[in-house]
């Protein structure tokens, strides 16, 4: 039954990989226009580290967004990951947890966005902690984020938190050898959205996928080194769009 249901999922995983995107949803919140649908592929997150294919999972992102109307998405859109770009509590993170956990999404991971200019930015992780999965470090900027701007990556080496994070923030096509460079005990991958676009919101599928493979090394089975950079453990890409789309009811779930 398990098996089953894994083939189902690497089938429909390969269905998303060859479209731009899948699911195209926008959060309906109140602050700011909320880009909202995002696919990662491949995953690091302890997948696809061994040769297999990765499975991509949905992440949406929300901006100060009604709990309800996260809760209701996750459920419709069957998203792995939520990412919080605004100003979201630790409270209200300990609240959509509960609502999600065990009975709509048992393995919800939730990302907290913490947009960063310097040092100093990266106090405001402190309350998250153990609150959240993962942070995502994007560009401090006038907006919520997405701005296509980078920071200096060189004030992450302040953050010596227990979370692990993203990088984020107008990573582009240009940015491999920079990307070798940067190491971080708690980087556990990269977020790739509008670098990647040939208009807002469609992303340049073969882009990625070069990008990809010239930053990710074809895993050896028998080397397992301490792996601190984005390169070495792997890369999340998170394909963003921003346009409204119905969701698709997933098959093989029981439901
Ligand atoms: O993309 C947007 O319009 C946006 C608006 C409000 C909050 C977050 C937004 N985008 C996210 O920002 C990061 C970095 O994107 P970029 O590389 O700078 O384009 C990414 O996670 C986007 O999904």
């Amino acid at each position: 039954m398990l098996d089953k249901q894994l083939k189902e999922e690497e089938t429909k995983g390969e269905t998303r990989n060859k479209q731009p995107v899948s699911a195209q949803l926008k959060s309906t919140q109140s602050k700011a226009p909320a880009p909202f649908n995002k696919v990662t592929t491949p995953l690091s997150l302890g997948e696809g580290q061994g040769g297999e294919a990765a499975i991509p999972k949905f992440v949406g992102v929300f901006v100060d967004d009604m709990p309800q109307n996260i809760v209701t998405a996750v459920s419709n859109y069957h998203l792995s990951y939520v990412q919080l770009h605004g100003d979201e509590s630790p409270v209200m993170i300990d609240n959509l947890r509960r609502t999600l956990v065990p009975d709509i999404v048992p393995q919800i991971k939730i990302i907290k966005a913490i947009s960063v200019s310097s040092a100093e930015d990266l106090k405001r992780c402190e309350p998250y902690e153990g609150h959240v999965d993962l942070f995502l470090f994007d560009t401090k900027c006038k907006g919520y984020g997405g701005s296509g701007q980078k920071y200096d990556w060189s004030v992450l080496e302040a953050y010596t938190g227990q979370t692990p994070f993203l990088l984020s923030g107008g990573i582009g096509p240009d940015d491999i050898d920079r990307l070798r460079d940067f190491h971080h005990p708690q980087c556990i991958g990269i977020d790739l959205n509008s670098k990647f676009e040939t208009t807002p919101g469609m992303k340049d599928v073969e882009m990625l996928k070069k990008f990809i493979n010239n930053l990710t090394p074809n895993p050896s089975p028998t080397a397992s080194p301490p792996c601190p950079s984005p390169r070495e453990r792997g890369v999340i890409c998170q394909i963003n769009n921003k346009k409204p789309h119905p969701p698709t009811p997933l098959q093989g779930r029981g439901e």
